[in-house]
């Protein structure tokens, strides 16, 4: 695993008003609130694409932006992925920026949505276990259908060591999670702030329920970093069902890629 570069220091007041508040209140009731703080967050390249091929690990993040990636991680109680990217990528998520204020560096909680358990024997030989029982990470959390539960014996195997979340497919549209049902039972686990990193079908997925009204409130921080490259139309391209527009936005320029960073609603969850 390659070293982290240090953080480029004007980063950190850049990101700083895009990162989950230390106790998340409501601005309306003064009262904590029970979903926790949502940061979407990928690299994409000039073309919206997020990798070269659907299940290709592409590296689009110069080191600088991929130490800002494990900075935005320090942030976070839990990073959440999709089935697809543990697949295509095998991934540590844990995170590997150090703070020069901190002793340790941050335990994150890996959280893994996987309707049907694709998981299975995989994770045995994975890069997450292998992170989570060498120290330098914490075991993830998967997020499975309710039904799967007694169809999978490889389920019950997996529940001795390791925490499932079970939840119920929205069976009317295309047997997908409601992001609000997924969000707040990580919310009852006491994961205050979820940072979301993909795939395209999760990034899609959840871009797409922001344009609904509805679910405006549930992505709080957009950060995208953009590489300049194209990956061409083979690429695995990422894009809202409907028009979006930011608000809050703002651009950094690093020494080759630019990070955006922007809100999707109006709601400001400091004030
Ligand atoms: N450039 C970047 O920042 C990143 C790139 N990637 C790339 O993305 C690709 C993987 O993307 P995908 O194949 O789309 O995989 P994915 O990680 O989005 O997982 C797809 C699976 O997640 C589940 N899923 C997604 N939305 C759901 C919902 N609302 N409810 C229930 N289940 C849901 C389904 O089982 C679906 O098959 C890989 O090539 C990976 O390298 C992944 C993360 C970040
Ligand atoms: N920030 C960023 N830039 C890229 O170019 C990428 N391909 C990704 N991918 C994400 O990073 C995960 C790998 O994490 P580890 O370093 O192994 O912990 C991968 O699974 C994608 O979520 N990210």
């Amino acid at each position: 695993m390659a070293p982290l570069s240090p953080l480029a220091p004007t980063l950190i007041p850049f990101l700083d008003r895009y990162l989950p508040p230390t106790t998340k209140v409501n601005s309306e009731t003064g009262l904590n609130t029970k979903l926790p703080f949502v940061t979407l967050t990928y690299a994409q390249s000039l073309d919206s694409r997020i990798s070269k091929a659907p299940g290709v690990q592409t590296v689009i993040s110069h080191l600088e932006t991929k130490t800002m990636t494990h900075y935005i991680r320090s942030k976070h109680d839990a990073i959440l992925i999709g089935i697809g990217t543990f697949l295509a990528d095998d991934p540590g998520l844990n995170c590997r920026f150090q703070s020069p204020m901190e002793q340790k560096v941050h335990l994150i909680r890996p959280v893994i949505i996987d309707p049907t358990f694709q998981l299975g024997a995989k994770y045995e030989t994975s890069r997450l276990r292998k992170t989570a029982e060498e120290g330098l990470g914490l075991p993830p959390i998967v997020v499975v259908d309710s039904l799967v539960l007694n169809q999978n014996p490889q389920i019950n195997t997996f529940c001795q060591k390791h925490r499932i979340i079970l939840i119920d497919l929205d069976r009317n549209s295309e047997a997908r999670f409601v992001w609000e049902d997924v969000f707040a039972e990580l919310g009852r686990q006491t994961l205050n702030s979820v940072m979301v990193e993909g795939g395209a079908s999760i990034i899609e997925s959840l871009l797409s329920c922001a344009t609904s009204n509805e679910d405006t409130h549930l992505i709080n921080s957009l950060i995208i970093t953009i590489g300049p490259v194209f990956l061409g139309k083979s690429g695995v391209e990422v894009s809202p069902m409907n028009e979006l527009r930011l608000s809050e936005v703002n651009w950094w320029k690093g020494i080759r890629d630019s990070v955006v960073c922007a809100r999707l609603n109006k709601q400001d969850h400091r004030s």
